[in-house]
């Protein structure tokens, strides 16, 4: 389903949370919202379900006015951070209770299960009460749940914040083949970059309640519209110096430490270091600012390291200068 949000505007007493959101998210599209703590995400998403009213603005699904539909006449699916199942049943009356609510035939529960199970691999703990099986089947568990029903359009509040990193992991990979196989359209909200970023088609980053920038992961991580989001995206945040180290004065040049060499024209000293695998971020000194430069050498702290810069972006002012070629 196509979802379009004209012009979301909504206040808790006098503090604007969301003020003025207008972006048109496609059918089968993975559509990620990200943002920092209490940006506004978790409030966004209720509006979307239909939980929280809005002041201003529109929601049009598929071309029909859903703005002041109920949740219920919704048709969406929702999987929050804060799954609850129910402990006493087993796996399988937990996935067809929002079936049997709807009077569903049992034939047709059982058809719908079956799929559903196939599809999120848990067709082998079916008949395992909720609380013998792990935290990560457990989050399988809800979301099948929430996508039995065939919604219209899904909504996904940070579901895997709940799982160690390694299951983590895995299940970013089963959720994005999930999405593919259904070719739902999925809305993610996320405070977390890395997991935007290797599960969106495209990321909205929320931000003084407007979407800042919108883009593929590589387009946000290649032409950060603002320098907050250059420092937002990324395993470390961009670097910025003054132009005057270009010659050019009155800008600032971002770049990110994969953008670095050893060896060349700016000097820096080593005052921290980082070790990420083989890689090593070294934290310098560079006149009055810190950047960090990525390295295969190991350096000691107090080094001085010299190194050029092979890829830069220009900002004015704190936003991206577009036209900008190396
Ligand atoms: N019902 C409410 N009444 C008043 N203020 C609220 C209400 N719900 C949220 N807020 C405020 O709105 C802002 C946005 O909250 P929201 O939970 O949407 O942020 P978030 O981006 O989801 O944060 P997090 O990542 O920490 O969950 C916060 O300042 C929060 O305190």
């Amino acid at each position: 389903m196509m979802i379009e949000l004209q012009n979301l505007y909504k206040k808790y007493g006098s503090k604007v949370v969301i003020n003025g959101i207008t972006e048109k998210i496609e059918t089968g599209e993975f559509f990620v919202i990200l943002g920092p703590s209490g940006a506004g995400k978790t409030t966004l998403l209720r509006i979307l379900a239909g939980i929280e009213k809005l002041d201003n603005g529109k929601i049009i699904v598929d071309g029909k006015d859903v703005t002041n539909l109920p949740p219920e006449k919704r048709n969406v699916a929702m999987v929050f951070q804060n799954y609850a199942l129910y402990p006493n049943m087993t796996v399988y009356d937990n996935i067809a209770f929002p079936l049997k609510m709807r009077h569903m035939k049992k034939d047709e529960i059982e058809k719908r299960i079956d799929r559903i199970a196939t599809l999120l691999k848990i067709k082998d703990i079916l008949h395992s009460p909720v609380t013998k099986i792990s935290g990560g089947q457990q989050q399988r568990v809800a979301i099948a749940r929430a996508i039995v029903r065939d919604p219209s359009f899904y909504l996904l509040d940070e579901p895997l914040s709940n799982l160690d990193a390694r299951v983590r992991f895995t299940a970013r990979g089963e959720l994005k083949r999930i999405q593919k196989e259904l070719n739902g359209t999925f809305i993610y909200v996320t405070h977390d970059q890395k997991e935007a970023m290797s599960l969106a088609d495209r990321i909205a980053v929320l931000h003084e309640g407007i979407f800042e920038q919108v883009g593929k992961p590589e387009e946000l991580y290649e032409y950060p519209k603002t320098k907050w989001i250059g420092e937002f995206i990324g395993d470390f945040p961009m670097n910025f110096l003054p132009g005057s180290i270009i010659n050019e004065d009155g800008i600032e040049i971002g770049f990110r430490p994969e953008w670095t060499l050893l060896g060349g024209e700016f000097k820096g000293i080593v005052e921290s270091i980082e070790s990420v695998g083989e890689n090593i971020y070294l934290f310098c000194k560079v006149k009055d600012s810190s950047v960090v430069i990525f390295s295969k050498q190991r350096y000691d702290v107090g080094d001085e390291v010299s190194f050029s810069i092979t890829k830069y972006r220009k900002f004015k002012d704190g936003i991206l200068i577009k036209d900008d070629k190396k």
